[in-house]
């Protein structure tokens, strides 16, 4: 656990949250806190991109989107979304409890509130479920769906991806977590082909997974 690399922007308090609370709602890990880190390293540069709209799909405990609020210097609204009410009520109990303004919603991927934030996100982020599992998992109540990503570890995640250039504000960023058994060049090449350069901005190896996070944005070109 890298807790402690995340000096500057502490890593939120979750303590109110129980192992109770972990029965449904996936506990912060290693990809989690990896997730942290990344975006700690890209302080500066988020800053300066002046976020108005940060969202995170599968915030579970909400450190994340907690996190990224906190180390945010402009005013913005960061909206947190998942597939699991207990996850989006955690949330709102973790951005409380560190102090953070976030709306959190229950939904599957964006839902409803897609067309309304289309070409608006500056700051978009997905720790999905990513673990290679058989198919019909990726749909089971509860827990298991905080990891179970079915084909290649990837049925949420393409689902996702389809719509990435479509969600993303023209100088917007795309943080995604992914392990090698997701195939992420393949990844990267196809949201390439959809006007979207990637950087693998941080690797972590945590047990068997091979972690990493990968940074989208448009190309220089398709902005200007
Ligand atoms: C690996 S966990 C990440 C949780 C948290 N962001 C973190 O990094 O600790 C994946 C999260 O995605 C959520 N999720 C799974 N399928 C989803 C879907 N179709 N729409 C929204 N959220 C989903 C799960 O409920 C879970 O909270």
């Amino acid at each position: 656990m890298n807790q402690e690399v995340s000096q500057l922007f502490p890593t939120p308090d979750f303590s109110h949250l129980s192992e109770n609370d972990f029965q449904d709602v996936y506990e912060p890990a290693e990809d989690s806190f990896l997730l942290l880190d990344a975006l700690e390293q890209e302080a500066e540069s988020l800053n300066s991109l002046r976020p108005l709209i940060c969202v995170e799909v599968g915030c579970g405990s909400g450190i994340v989107i907690t996190f990224l609020k906190k180390l945010l210097s402009s005013q913005c609204v960061c909206l947190a979304v998942d597939s699991n009410h207990k996850a989006t009520s955690s949330t709102v109990k973790t951005a409380d409890q560190n102090k953070a303004q976030v709306e959190a919603v229950t939904s599957d991927l964006l839902g409803n509130l897609q067309p309304r934030i289309e070409g608006k996100i500056d700051v978009l982020v997905f720790n999905p479920p990513y673990v290679v599992t058989p198919p019909e998992e990726v749909r089971c109540p509860g827990l298991p769906s905080s990891w179970a990503g079915g084909v290649n570890g990837r049925q949420v995640t393409d689902r996702l991806l389809s719509d990435v250039h479509r969600l993303l504000s023209p100088s917007g960023v795309f943080y995604l977590i992914t392990i090698r058994e997701n195939k992420p060049d393949e990844i990267r090449q196809m949201l390439k082909d959809r006007g979207l350069e990637s950087t693998v901005i941080i690797e972590r190896k945590a047990g068997p997974e091979r972690l990493n996070v990968i940074k989208f944005q448009r190309r220089i070109s398709a902005v200007t």
